[in-house]
């Protein structure tokens, strides 16, 4: 379960972005952030991961499965990212991406089983060049699985895939990270699965 409460962002003196945004969200569930450009849905992400840009001051309590997460470093927060460009790293294998993630130490086995199960076998030692958008955006979400994520925080995780490429990524990627609470943000109402809580950001009164 992660669970936000009463979180408000600002920047100064009666300069607020959002006010009073508290939710829950259940292993297995999906909640949407939803609102224009500029009204704060990365920013939302920003602070749960703990990055939020200097001059920015947010205030709320959050907890991850009942671990107060306040103060606690990012790579310590058990919280999975996937970003909408995949960002794997270049001058690394496939299978080097998905080691760097790898809470475990992934052996040729296991990696391949991973591989399998994503529809990518037998691509282990490919450049992430040499990958297609679907191929990528796989790999960029097993490299987020494999760091056992308590939960995952998603970025306009489809915005970049071409149109006939994005339900087969969609279901795959809710497929996958069924096991915890999913933060989704994004544009499209069409990669809110059914089900998913909504919030909407922008008309906070503040
Ligand atoms: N130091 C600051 N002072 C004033 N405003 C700021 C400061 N830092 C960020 N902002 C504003 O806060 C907002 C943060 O937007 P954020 O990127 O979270 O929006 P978003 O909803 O994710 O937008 P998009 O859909 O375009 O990605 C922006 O309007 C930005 O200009």
């Amino acid at each position: 379960m992660l669970e936000v409460t009463d979180l408000s962002i600002g920047f100064g003196p009666g300069e607020c972005l959002l006010e009073g945004v508290s939710f829950r969200v259940e292993a297995g569930g999906v909640l949407a952030l939803l609102g224009p450009s500029g009204s704060g849905k990365s920013t939302v992400l920003d602070w749960l991961t703990g990055t939020l840009a200097p001059g920015i001051q947010a205030r709320g309590q959050l907890h991850l499965n009942g671990r107060d997460l306040s103060g606690v470093p990012t790579e310590q927060r058990g919280l999975g990212l996937v970003l909408q460009d995949g960002s794997l790293f270049p001058h690394m294998s496939v299978a080097d991406n998905l080691r760097f993630g790898a809470r475990e130490p992934l052996n040729a086995q296991a990696m391949d089983a991973l591989l399998n199960q994503a529809d990518l076998g037998g691509m282990a030692d490919r450049d992430p060049a040499t990958l297609s958008g679907g191929q990528r955006a796989r790999v960029s979400l097993l490299r987020t699985l494999v760091s056992q994520p308590q939960a995952v925080l998603l970025d306009e995780p489809f915005a970049k895939l071409d149109a006939e490429l994005r339900d087969q990524i969609r279901a795959f990627t809710w497929q996958h990270t069924d096991a915890v609470p999913r933060v989704l943000v994004t544009h499209d109402a069409q990669d809110i699965p059914p089900g998913a809580q909504r919030i909407q950001l922008g008309d906070a009164a503040c």
